[in-house]
C-alpha cells in the first residue's frame, strides 16, 4: 500500500433505512433533500459522504443527535452495509470481503470505546482489560503482562485489582480505553467516550487522551456532539448535519472561515484566540525577525507578547525551522475580536 494511501478513503456513501433502500436510491433523483427523503418513507442516515482519513490523523465527527455520525462509524467498520458509495480500509473495499475476512479485519485492526463503558462487572480491572486478549486465546501470562502494560499506559496503577463498582466514571472509562488499546488496534473508533463525564472529568480526560495520542500515533475517528471538545482534540473537524457532511477542516480554518449558516452557529460563541494557532497565521513568503513564536502556540498563548512587542512580522517555527512570519495584526485582531 503506498505511503499517501489514506487508513479509512469513502467515496460517495448512502446509508438509506427504509423498506427497499438500494431500490429508493436508484430511483431518486439528484439532488434530493433529506426532508424530501423522508417524505418519501426513507432515513438518509448518511448522505453523499466523502472523506478520507489519514495515519496517525484524529478526525473528529462532530454534529447534534440524530446527524448521522453513529451510523458514518459504523459504516468505516462495516456494521452497517453501505445502500451506494465505496469504503475502503487501507486501500481495501470493504464491501467486497468475506464474513470471516471482515471479522478478522475488525479484530486485529479497529479498537472501539463507547460512551457505556460497557466492563464486566464481576471481573476485576486487569482481567477486564485482559479480556479481549482472553477472547484471541492468548495465554495468561501474556494477557497479564499486556493488561499490566496498559494499566499504567492510562494511569490506572495501583487499581489492577478493583472492580469496576469501585470506580470513578473517569477511572471507569479509562479502563474502557485501556481494554481497547490491549489488541494495540491501528485504527481507534470512540463514540461519545466521555460524554457520561462531568466537566472537570472529562477535560481532565481530554488532556490525557492528547497525552496517549501523543505518545501512540493512533488513526482516530472519534465522535460528539460538544464543538468545544471537538475544537481541543481534532486534526480535522467534519460537522455533520442531516447525514452528510457541511465541512470537514482544520479546527482553526473551521473557527476562520466557517463554510455554512450552520457551521457558523456553531463557531460565534466560540473565542478564537484559544483556538487559532501561529503556524496558520504565517505566511510563507515572508521572514520577519527576532526571536520566533512556535506554530503550535495559539493567539491566546501570545497574548501578552502581541500587546508589547512593536514588530510587525514576527518569524514562526516548527520543529526548529522557520516556516514564515505572521503579521502581528493578524493576531492582535483575532485577540482583540475574540474579546468584543
Ligand atoms: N437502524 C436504523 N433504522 C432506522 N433509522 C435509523 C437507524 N439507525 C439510525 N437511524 C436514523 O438515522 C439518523 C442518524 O442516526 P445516528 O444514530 O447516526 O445519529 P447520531 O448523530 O449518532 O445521533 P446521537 O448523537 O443521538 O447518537 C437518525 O435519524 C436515526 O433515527
Amino acid at each position: 500500500m503506498p505511503a499517501d494511501t489514506p487508513v479509512i478513503s469513502c467515496k460517495n456513501v448512502w446509508k438509506i433505512f427504509g423498506p427497499d433502500p438500494k431500490g429508493f436510491l436508484k430511483s431518486m433523483p439528484a439532488g434530493m433533500t433529506f426532508d424530501e427523503i423522508r417524505a418519501a418513507g426513507y432515513i438518509a442516515g448518511v448522505k453523499d459522504v466523502s472523506i478520507d482519513v489519514h495515519k496517525g490523523e484524529m478526525l473528529v465527527i462532530m454534529g447534534l443527535s440524530g446527524s448521522g455520525k453513529s451510523t458514518l462509524v459504523r459504516c468505516f467498520s462495516r456494521l452497517h452495509d453501505i445502500t451506494g458509495g465505496t469504503i475502503s480500509v487501507e486501500g481495501q473495499d470493504i464491501m467486497s470481503l468475506a464474513e470471516k475476512d471482515l471479522i478478522e479485519l475488525r479484530r486485529s485492526k479497529m479498537g472501539m470505546v463507547f460512551q457505556s463503558f460497557g466492563l464486566l462487572p464481576h471481573r476485576s480491572v486487569l482481567e477486564n482489560i485482559a479480556f479481549p486478549l482472553e477472547m484471541r486465546g492468548q495465554d495468561k501470562h501474556t494477557r497479564r503482562e499486556r493488561a499490566l502494560e496498559v494499566v499504567k499506559l492510562v494511569g490506572l496503577e495501583g487499581r489492577e485489582d478493583y472492580f469496576p463498582r469501585e470506580l470513578s466514571g473517569g477511572q471507569q472509562q479509562r479502563v474502557g480505553i485501556a481494554r481497547s488499546l490491549a489488541i494495540e488496534p491501528d485504527i481507534w473508533f470512540l463514540d461519545e467516550p466521555f460524554s457520561a463525564l462531568d466537566p472537570l472529568i472529562r477535560k481532565e480526560m481530554q488532556n490525557e487522551f492528547l497525552r496517549l495520542q501523543k505518545l501512540l500515533n493512533k488513526t482516530i475517528v472519534f465522535i460528539t456532539h460538544d464543538f468545544d471538545e471537538a475544537l481541543r482534540l481534532a486534526d480535522r473537524i467534519a460537522i455533520m448535519k442531516d447525514g452528510a457532511v457541511e465541512q470537514c477542516d482544520t479546527p482553526d480554518r473551521i473557527v476562520q472561515h466557517p463554510a455554512t449558516d450552520y457551521v457558523r452557529k456553531f463557531t460565534e460563541d466560540v473565542d478564537k484566540a484559544r483556538v487559532v494557532h501561529a503556524g496558520v497565521l504565517a505566511l510563507a513568503n515572508e521572514t520577519g525577525e527576532g526571536t520566533p513564536v512556535d506554530a503550535s502556540a495559539t493567539v491566546h498563548d501570545m497574548a501578552r507578547m502581541l500587546v508589547n512587542d512593536a514588530r510587525d512580522m514576527i518569524p514562526v517555527m516548527q520543529n526548529e525551522i522557520i516556516i514564515g512570519a505572521m503579521p502581528r495584526k493578524d493576531a492582535l485582531d483575532i485577540l482583540l475580536g475574540s474579546e468584543t
